[in-house]
């Protein structure tokens, strides 16, 4: 499993978007980080072939992923809000998206049941959508993203209305399913993915400020800004103490998408 993203820039009305974009995406679980505007969901949208690069190229497994069906088999995007169907309930969504999705009727039956049981859904399984909490939607939506046993897996924002619990829950899923595919998570929320994450994406205006892993990406920030540790002394002025008083992860992360 590779996906490779070549040089790969998005102009729109005269506007560069994502500017010479380079990623080799192996198996792993994947943070994309940057402040609003930083061209995230741009690169979702052209690694899940929404949008059509203005330069460059997107690779799986050395193959363009432009009218590559078997590609489409095997990725799945998760955008913010989900679309499931409100008048259909939590199997019959399954179901249907999994038709959608190119999965036989034979062993659909099979991964609806597991997938129920891995999200906790088999007691409200057969409520219709519209009758379900904001939580348990997301969580609905996020299992069937899951029901084309993707290698490539995106999701935008999923821990939005997830609480704790549940965010533990899809952690341990997602873990699991990125020993074997590649999960690409968008997400405003550092600390709930600072300690999940393989490799963390930084994108500023868009461009990639760095990649690396959590101590790789404390690292470059120490060399190229001088920072240790946080300094929980510094008290006179407000804001100095509340920027000490961030992880260094946190710190590195604000950097790479405000400063870099
Ligand atoms: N169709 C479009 N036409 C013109 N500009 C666009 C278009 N789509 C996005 N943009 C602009 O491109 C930039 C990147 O947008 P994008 O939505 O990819 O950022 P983002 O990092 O996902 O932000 P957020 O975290 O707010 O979702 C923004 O400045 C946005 O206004």
């Amino acid at each position: 499993m590779a996906l490779e993203i070549n040089n790969v820039s998005y102009i729109k009305n005269g506007k560069n978007i994502l500017k010479n974009i380079n990623l080799f995406l192996d198996t792993g679980m994947y943070a994309l980080l940057g402040s609003n505007g930083a061209g995230k969901s741009t690169l979702l949208k052209v690694i899940s072939t929404l949008l059509k690069p203005t330069q460059g190229s997107v690779l799986y497994d050395k193959k363009d992923i432009k009218n590559n069906s078997e590609y489409l088999s095997k990725l799945s995007f998760m955008p913010q809000n989900v679309g499931l169907i409100k008048d259909f309930d939590i199997v019959d969504n399954l179901h249907y998206f999994g038709l959608l999705k190119g999965c036989k009727n034979k062993e659909l039956k099979t991964k609806i049941s597991a997938i129920l049981s891995d999200f906790d859904l088999e007691a409200l399984k057969n409520v219709k959508v519209f009758n379900l909490s904001g939580g348990v939607v997301q969580r609905t939506g996020i299992a069937l993203s899951l029901i084309n046993s993707p290698k490539i897996l995106i999701l935008d924002e999923p821990f939005n209305n997830l609480d704790s619990t549940e965010r533990k829950r899809l952690y341990n899923i997602l873990q699991e399913i990125s020993k074997n595919s590649a999960v690409i998570i968008s997400t405003h929320l550092i600390a709930e993915i600072e300690n999940v994450a393989d490799t963390f994406i930084f994108m500023k205006e868009g461009s990639i400020t760095h990649i690396g892993n959590r101590d790789e990406s404390i690292a470059g920030f120490t060399e190229k800004t001088g920072r240790t540790s946080p300094n929980p002394d510094i008290s006179e002025n407000k804001e100095e103490h509340a920027k000490y008083q961030k992880t260094m992860f946190e710190m590195a992360s604000e950097y790479y998408t405000k400063y870099f």
